[in-house]
């Protein structure tokens, strides 16, 4: 299957916490497809931000598109079933963190959501061999996992073509999503490296208007 149509997932982690459902909305509004949930636990990562409470309040606000949860949390199976509840339409983990990788991704699909695999930008991509073929989404960071704000490590857009590859030749509907340091200025470079769906933290919630900012991505993406 080639590349599926383009999704700039914000990261809300770079949004303003105090009023989290409103900026979540000013960026759906300005164009964003998708929202992106950084779950970090102070264990997996070095920090700790949201849970499925928060995410539960955001669809309570009334936000309705997929929410996209990244889960830097070890271990991954036991709040699995709460971001379900809570209204996740996607849920990613890393495999270092799960003790049996294909019994977490089964988890995540009998819970109702579609699964996502995350692999940091020192981690080999091997499992995805015998898994790839049952998940929804790759994602590859582009940033050692843990804070917004980082530079974007080139080195991800090598393992991005390879992942292009293996999705295509596979011929499978798997989104190839990219996450740290994304900017309008890097995003061709990294469409054209094979990813179709691109979180953005600080390049979209520190710019001043977050809709040129989108369309701004989205032009470069082309
Ligand atoms: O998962 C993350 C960090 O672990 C963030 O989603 C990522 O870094 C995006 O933020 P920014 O666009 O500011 O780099």
């Amino acid at each position: 299957m080639s590349k599926q149509s383009p999704v700039i997932a914000p990261s809300i982690l770079a949004a303003d916490f105090a009023r989290l459902g409103e900026d979540t909305a000013a960026a759906l509004a300005a164009g964003a497809d998708w929202v992106h949930f950084d779950v970090m636990d102070n264990h997996y990562v070095p920090n700790l931000t949201i849970g499925p409470m928060v995410l539960q309040s955001l669809r309570k606000y009334g936000i309705s598109a997929p929410i996209d949860v990244h889960l830097m949390v070890k271990p991954v199976d036991r709040i699995v079933p709460d971001f379900a509840k809570a209204g996740a339409t996607l849920i990613s983990f890393h495999p270092e963190a799960s003790e049996h990788v294909d019994r977490t991704i089964g988890l995540i699909k009998d819970s109702g959501c579609k699964a996502g695999l995350v692999f940091n930008p020192a981690t080999s991509l091997d499992c995805l061999d015998y898994v790839l073929d049952k998940l929804d989404l790759v994602l590859i960071m582009s940033v050692n996992p843990g804070f917004g704000g980082q530079k974007f490590i080139p080195m991800a857009l090598e393992k991005l073509r390879r992942v292009r590859r293996m999705i295509d030749e596979r011929d499978l509907p798997v989104r190839l999503e990219v996450d740290g340091g994304v900017t309008a200025e890097n995003i061709g470079a990294i469409a054209a490296a094979g990813a179709d769906t691109f979180v953005a933290g600080s390049a979209i919630f520190h710019a001043k208007d977050y809709r040129a900012e989108i369309a701004a991505m989205h032009a470069a993406i082309g």
